[in-house]
């Protein structure tokens, strides 16, 4: 379990009135190896609450904010924003919704992820569910998303591979040695892919 303060109510009453105790799941592995397909799957079947930085980060380029340009840059690049700006974004979204059980969906993305989330949330994950795939699947399944994404084009492409290879899988391997990961083979078609992710949730439950 961990615990997200309000940091201005704990600086006004000198305490942790609004801690807020939550249960999280780290969702990861590369671009187009099914992490969100799953979580839709995950969201009806065991009642978390899906938060794909992702989505989170394509919204603030949406909403006008300052953080935007560099944001939609940083994505055009395959690169990963800075730590500060995604954690603030699921910081608001697990505040605000009124569930205590949450899928945070391609985060932590690097180190700097990882190691700043924990010490601004204080959350550590029940676990970290990881999504396998080779990357001629996962190219073949983003040149065919069709969801008007301006990274799922070649060249973003490879350097989101890049990305993942050199600063993700290094995060998958610290939380491996904690014996925290549930590696899923997820170049199986979709429904299969869900079986051996519904065992992973089941005995929790
Ligand atoms: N097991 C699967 N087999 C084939 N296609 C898949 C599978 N899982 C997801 N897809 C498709 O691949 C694309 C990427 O899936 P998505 O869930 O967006 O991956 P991610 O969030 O990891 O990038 C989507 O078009 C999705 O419909
Ligand atoms: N923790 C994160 C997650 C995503 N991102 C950015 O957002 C892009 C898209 O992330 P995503 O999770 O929606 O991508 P997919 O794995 O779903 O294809 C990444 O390539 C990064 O540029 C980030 O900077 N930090
Ligand atoms: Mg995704």
């Amino acid at each position: 379990m961990g615990t997200v303060v309000d940091a201005a109510n704990k600086e006004a009453n000198g305490s942790l009135q609004t801690e807020k105790k939550v249960k999280v799941v780290f969702v990861l592995g590369g671009p187009g190896s099914g992490k969100g397909t799953q979580c839709a799957n995950i969201v009806q079947h065991f009642g978390y609450t899906h938060l794909s930085a992702g989505d989170l980060l394509r919204a603030e380029i949406k909403s006008g904010s300052e953080n935007g340009t560099m944001i939609q840059n940083m994505i055009k690049e395959g690169k990963i924003v800075p730590s500060e700006v995604t954690i603030k974004l699921l910081q608001r979204e697990i505040k605000e919704i009124s569930n205590d059980k949450f899928l945070i969906d391609g985060f932590p993305r690097n180190e700097e992820n990882r190691a700043a989330f924990e010490s601004v949330t204080g959350i550590v994950p029940e676990f970290v569910l990881f999504f396998d795939c080779s990357e001629e699947e996962m190219e073949r399944r983003l040149l065919s998303r069709n969801q008007g994404r301006e990274d799922d084009n070649i060249d973003t492409i490879r350097k989101r591979f890049k990305v993942y290879m050199e600063s993700s899988l290094p995060v998958i391997e610290y939380y491996n040695s904690k014996g925290k990961v549930r590696k899923i083979d997820a170049a199986k078609p979709i429904v299969e892919v869900f079986e051996a992710v519904r065992a992973v949730f089941s005995p929790i439950e």
